[in-house]
């Protein structure tokens, strides 16, 4: 209970124009964001990138990853429905990033779960600077490579969503339960926060302005919706909507 008051007091809120502003360069860059992820999250991670105003790449190929990373602004990596192949194409994916110096989050769905995913983000975890993005299950199972990782910035997502760097914490108090009741929305939040990566090379600030926005857009999303299957319909547009006027008024209700 003390080190959580103490977290809390320490992190950081962004203010309405620093998301605004990540947003902005976002809608002007159209960053593409190439995505190695998962069979079921695939459709709404696009999906949502699109409404964000940056564009998926979906390439799962071993022998076209690199090429399709090269030019991205941002790469994913999501092991949800990890396969003999897409295991092989993740070593691709982590060179085209150390090599490239391009951002790289990480979502290591359900690592607590089997040997297989554990093993896969330790070595994706051996590359420095990347982004580590789970829910406060898969973030506690990799609480040692985190621990060890260099440069990593960790973001837990919840009901208040933790943002870790060395140099900097931000929570995030944004969304609505409805969030948890439609499948990949938490994969979906990775793809947003590499975009804004790819515009922002704080990767704390970055992943603090996506999560915040995306917050915002499940609240207008559970006020329209009537359960979850339209809730994902509404989310979709909530995002595409999101402008510097709806940040300004609901990050000013003290929430
Ligand atoms: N109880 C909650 N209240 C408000 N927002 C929430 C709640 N739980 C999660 N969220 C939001 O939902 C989004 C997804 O986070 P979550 O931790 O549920 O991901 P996840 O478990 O990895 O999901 P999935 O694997 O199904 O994609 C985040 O933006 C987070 O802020
Ligand atoms: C349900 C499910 N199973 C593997 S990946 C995935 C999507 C949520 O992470
Ligand atoms: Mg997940």
């Amino acid at each position: 209970m003390t080190s959580d008051t103490t977290e809390m007091t320490l992190a950081r809120t962004l203010q309405p124009q620093e998301v605004a502003s990540v947003l902005a360069r976002v809608a002007e860059v159209r960053p593409r964001v190439q995505c190695l992820t998962n069979t079921v999250a695939q459709n709404i991670t696009a999906n949502m990138l699109l409404a964000f105003g940056a564009i998926p790449s979906m390439a799962i190929h071993v022998d076209e990853v690199a090429a399709m990373a090269e030019g991205a602004g941002a790469i994913l990596i999501n092991i949800g429905t990890i396969n003999a192949e897409s295991e092989l194409a993740i070593p691709k994916l982590l060179e085209v990033a150390r090599d490239r110096g391009k951002p790289l989050v990480f979502d290591p769905v359900f690592v607590e779960l089997s040997p297989l995913r554990r093993h896969i983000a330790g070595q994706v975890l051996r590359l420095p600077d990347i982004l580590v993005r789970g829910n406060a299950t898969e973030m506690a199972a990799l609480s040692f490579d985190l621990a060890a990782a260099k440069g990593v910035t960790r973001v837990t997502t919840g009901k208040v969503d933790r943002i870790e760097s060395s140099a900097v914490s931000f929570a995030v108090a944004h969304g609505h339960p409805l969030m948890t009741r439609v499948t990949g929305i938490g994969c979906a939040a990775g793809a947003l926060i590499a975009a804004c990566c790819a515009v922002e090379a704080n990767k704390a600030v970055a992943a603090a302005a996506a999560l915040t926005a995306y917050g915002i857009a499940g609240e207008i999303a559970a006020e329209r919706c009537r359960g979850p299957g339209s809730f994902e319909v509404e989310l979709i547009d909530a995002v595409a909507a999101m402008d510097a006027a709806t940040l300004a008024a609901r990050m000013g209700t003290g929430r």
